[in-house]
């Protein structure tokens, strides 16, 4: 049935031009699945180790396929437990994260394929796909996506009101197209960063009100409540030396950063803010975290990047009080869920993410219905990022 009988990997191309790994993986009963590594650019210090494309993929044909070869795919912790012991290190720094997550999703996939179940069921069990999560659209994008736009990462639509998955997917593009005219409007020409976001060459402060009027823009059309959000990714921010947040001339410290963000969420009735402080200050998410978790959700991406360990501190500390899910941040789909479930069990909201590098795979698109996850971010326009949204169309309209 599911018996791994043949495990491939090959370079291919990612949406930044870059490299990384696919895998594809068949089984003894012809079952046959195909996973490709997503990569980002704002890293956590503390993520698992993309190794080169191909260096990784040499050192997983020599050491994680012979071992692959006999597992049954639908044991995928028999697949994740067999990869970590190829790997023989504690962040797949041998094999690479990179060859790893594409391994692992393609066996769930070819488990899938032989048991007849969308993906999302196999993973999930049989009682799921009936929530879907609320996409978080990227419309403005800076950081380490573009170069001189916003030292805001990421402005996020949140459309939280949509009655469907596949309004909230239309109603994100909407505000993408939205934030183009307002900034037509404005005379400020943007071209697009890594994610498809606009990437305009304007201050933080002239982005919200970009934002902000182009939401109100799409509200009005369509409805339903559109709120917005952001990834800070403030880890990118943050200088250790000067123990500040850096924003072009001006700095805030830890206690300013906090004041910044606390009144950016009641300013702007933030949905969501991601990272929005440095991923060694566990003490300072907690306070942000006690001062406005009530009313938005502290996301942590660099902060717990998806890490049991690092979520169990976070919790012990009360830091933030969601958490980013991404597998390749960690190797594994069952790593990943172990990321899921402790969340659920403290209370933490997930949020499955996509990379700013990603290629046409839409696993992430069935892992975020597989877990319930309240929320998806991945994009909004650019092939990359609707393979994944319009996967989530397809297992709404059960057709996957
Ligand atoms: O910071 C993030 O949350 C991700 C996705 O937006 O970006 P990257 O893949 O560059 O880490
Ligand atoms: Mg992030």
């Amino acid at each position: 049935m599911t018996r791994i009988t043949g495990v491939s990997l090959r370079r291919v191309l990612d949406s930044r031009g870059n490299s990384t790994v696919e895998a594809d993986v068949l089984t003894e009963s012809g079952g046959f699945g195909r996973g490709a590594a997503p990569s980002g650019a704002s890293t956590g210090e503390y993520e698992a180790i993309e190794l080169p494309a191909s260096e990784s993929i040499a050192k997983a044909r020599e050491h994680a396929v012979p071992r692959l070869e006999g597992v049954y795919a639908g044991d995928q912790r028999a697949v994740d437990n067999a990869l970590r012991a190829a790997d023989g290190t504690d962040d797949f720094s041998a094999i690479g994260a990179n060859s790893a997550v594409a391994i692992s999703m393609a066996a769930a996939k070819a488990a899938a394929d032989v048991l007849g179940a969308p993906l999302y069921q196999h993973l999930g069990g049989a009682f799921r796909g009936e929530n879907f999560p609320v996409p978080l659209g990227n419309v403005v994008g800076g950081g380490e996506h573009a170069k001189e736009a916003t030292h805001i990462q990421e402005f996020l639509a949140a459309p939280v009101g949509a009655p469907s998955v596949s309004e909230a997917v239309f109603a994100n593009a909407a505000v993408h197209a939205a934030v183009a005219d307002v900034l037509d409007e404005r005379g400020v020409p943007a071209a697009k960063g890594d994610e498809g976001a606009w990437a305009p060459p304007i201050s933080d402060a002239e982005a919200f009100e970009v934002v902000d009027e182009a939401v109100d823009r799409v509200e009005a059309e369509v409805g339903f409540e559109i709120r917005f959000g952001l990834d800070m990714a403030a880890a990118e921010l943050y200088d250790d030396d000067r123990e500040a947040y850096v924003y072009g001339d001006e700095t805030k410290s830890a206690d300013e950063q906090i004041e910044y963000v606390a009144g950016l969420v009641d300013e702007y009735d933030l949905a969501y803010v991601e990272d929005p402080l440095d991923e060694n200050d566990y003490e300072a998410f907690a306070e942000l975290t006690d001062r406005v978790g009530d009313r938005t959700l502290i996301c942590g991406d660099d902060l717990f990047v998806t890490n049991v360990e690092r979520l169990e501190d976070g919790i012990e500390a009360g830091a933030a009080n969601s958490i980013l899910i991404k597998p390749n941040q960690i190797g594994t789909l069952s790593d990943a869920f172990d990321a899921v479930e402790l969340a659920a069990r403290n209370g933490y909201e997930t949020v499955i993410s996509h990379r700013s590098g990603e290629t046409e795979d839409t696993t992430i698109a069935h892992l975020a219905v597989a877990t319930d996850a309240g929320y998806i971010k991945t994009g909004t326009v650019g092939g990359e990022r609707t393979a994944k949204l319009n996967e989530l169309v397809r297992i709404a309209d059960d057709a996957v």
